[in-house]
């Protein structure tokens, strides 16, 4: 019903213990003022002057402006610890977002990620305010009501008593049914999500293949499937509902009927009868409006779980253990890994298998394979970006991954599609490396063959570009890419995971031209589908399913006549090497 995790956010006790005292304050308003109307009835109908009530009905004013007041004063103490606590939880986790890293991001899923920083964090809030609100409303105010009825009347009291039950088991009941159809609901609002956010990233391929109308289909289909679980949800929602009113409305029914049963034979006289009828609805109200709003708060719900579930995700506590004597990676540095193996959450066969490899300094080091035999896999781990098992050895220096804060420092990457920020050209080429001028910005930019499209830019480096802005063609975001190496000096351990995969030929071979002269005093470790890069390289790796199945210099593979020597026949350009 209520996740205990909630217990540990800051404040929480102090805004609970108070919502307690404010609902325990209420509960005896709630009593003050079903006595005190009662009372004023009871007079009335024994024909007492309309005078002799004045005190009886300002009391039942007072008690039902003070009830009132309590429930003002629960959304005060509530709000605020709401808002502290959910603002609290987003940036948390966003920062576990970066924490995590894009293989976690991936795996969730961009859409959902998304939803659930923006849309999930409001649902949360609503969870917090309402569910919290009636849930102790439901601990407290029954009791005390059926405390002050005990003392009126023991067996009507102990008739409530056993009827509380009854009513909780159809709640528990339609509450599992409600939760099954709302997990169902929360799921088909991820996969439509993200989707969603799918469709639009790749809209240009979707269109370019003709194939939008069919995905727009497609989204129609989720959605369709969305508002069906929805509304099964909100059949479950009203249903329980009738059923709770339907048991509350019937036990009220027979409280009253004995009442006034007891009225008849004398054996009851009006003041207590009537005071246990105007209590006997109170003392159902707050587990009505529990149920009521337990299924619009479900989604809060899960995506409270969701997002506990993602910041409890345990990251890796030593990151320190790596100290590098110098700064920069040099030439005597050695990196080793030693049976390592790596599985893909929920994947059935591991993506990296017993890789043995040794690189050291400034070597230029390939990884070639077909696809999907783990090239970019090894290279994310080598990154430090994904944790197998195995040993790994900086220096000859043992660590259990190499998510080392000091082996990260030194790295530089670039992936198949830099990521251009919607920023200026400046903040775009300079966010690793802050300190450069605008001249040497600009100077990159001609190195990097972009000179003669910065001259065409009215704005020069406050120019803005990336999404929603001026977009950049794939050769000039894997320009820009290689202009933020350029710039950072410091760095000397470049990954580059096919960086030329979606270039034509043309822009593939100037590229190269640039490219080379940066592999100069670095450790290069370069996954490819491209043969032609081999002749650059000093070692290369050969991977078939996860393994690593070959590796040496590029004679020593042909001479070998191996796999390598297939596989470079199997693709295109093989002769290029
Ligand atoms: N995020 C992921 N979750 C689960 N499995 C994954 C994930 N990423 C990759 N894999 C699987 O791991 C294996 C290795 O994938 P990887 O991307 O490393 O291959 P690759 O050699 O780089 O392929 P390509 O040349 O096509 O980029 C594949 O079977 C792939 O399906």
């Amino acid at each position: 019903m209520l996740d205990k995790r909630l217990f540990s956010f800051a404040g929480a006790k102090k805004a609970l213990g108070l919502l307690c005292l404010l609902t325990f304050i209420q509960s005896l308003a709630i009593v003050g003022q079903g006595r005190a109307i009662s009372i004023a009835l009871t007079k009335l109908w024994q024909h007492h002057p309309l005078k002799s009530v004045f005190w009886i009905v300002l009391i039942f004013i007072g008690a039902y402006v003070l009830r009132q007041l309590m429930g003002v004063f629960k959304e005060y103490v509530l709000a605020p610890f709401a808002d502290k606590t959910t603002g609290m939880l987003q940036s948390k986790l966003t920062q576990q977002y970066a924490k995590l890293g894009p293989s976690a991001i991936t795996s969730l899923g961009t859409g959902k990620s998304v939803t659930l920083a923006v849309e999930g964090i409001d649902q949360v809030h609503d969870y917090f305010t309402l569910v919290l609100v009636k849930l102790f409303d439901m601990m407290i105010i029954p009791w005390v009501i059926l405390a002050y009825i005990f003392t009126i009347n023991w067996k009507q009291a102990i008739f409530l008593f056993m009827i509380y039950p009854v009513i909780v088991l159809f709640m528990i009941i339609l509450g599992y049914a409600a939760q099954a159809k709302a997990d169902r609901e929360y799921d088909t609002f991820n996969r439509l999500s993200n989707h969603f956010v799918d469709s639009l990233r790749g809209l240009t391929t979707l269109k370019q293949l003709g194939l939008a109308k069919q995905y727009a289909n497609n989204i129609y289909d989720v959605s369709e499937e969305h508002r069906k679980a929805t509304m099964s949800t909100l059949k479950i929602a009203i249903l329980s509902t009738f059923a709770l009113d339907f048991f509350t409305t019937l036990s009220i029914a027979i409280v009253a009927l004995f009442l006034g049963l007891g009225l008849m034979n004398g054996t009851m006289p009006l003041l207590p009868a009537l005071t246990i009828l105007v209590l006997a609805p109170e003392y159902f109200l707050p587990i009505r409006n529990f149920a009521n709003d337990y299924h619009a708060t479900l989604n809060g719900k899960n995506s409270f779980a969701d997002i506990m579930n993602l910041l409890d995700k345990k990251l890796a506590d030593d990151t320190n253990i790596y100290h590098s004597k110098q700064q920069q990676w040099q030439n005597d540095d050695t990196l080793q890994l030693q049976g390592v193996n790596y599985e893909y959450p929920g994947a059935t066969e591991p993506a990296l298998k017993d890789i043995n490899l040794s690189l050291k300094g400034h070597q230029r080091v390939a990884i070639v394979g077909t696809s999907g035999s783990g090239k970019s896999t090894l290279l994310n781990l080598l990154g430090g970006f994904l944790i197998g098992d195995g040993e790994v050895q900086l220096n000859k220096q043992k660590m259990p991954h190499l998510q080392q804060k000091d082996w990260q420092n030194q790295l530089q990457v670039l992936p198949q599609r830099p990521y251009i920020f919607h920023d200026t050209l400046r903040g775009n080429l300079s966010f690793y490396s802050p300190e450069k001028t605008d001249a040497e910005l600009v100077d990159a930019l001609h190195t990097v063959g972009l000179g003669e499209w910065y001259d065409g830019l009215e704005q020069g480096l406050d120019t803005l570009i990336g999404e929603g802005a001026m977009k950049t063609s794939g050769g000039q975001a894997q320009r820009i890419g290689l202009a933020r190496i350029l710039l950072d000096q410091n760095r000397r351990v470049l990954l580059l995971d096919e960086p030329t995969a979606h270039l034509d030929i043309e822009t593939e071979v100037h590229l190269k031209e640039t490219m080379v002269p940066l592999f100069e005093q670095r450790l290069v470790i370069f996954a490819t589908h491209r043969l032609h890069w081999l002749t650059e390289m000093d070692w290369i790796i050969v991977m078939r399913d996860g393994e690593i199945v070959e590796q040496g210099t590029l004679t020593d593979l042909k001479a070998n006549d191996g796999y390598f020597v297939s596989l470079q026949s199997a693709m295109r350009g093989g002769k290029n090497a």
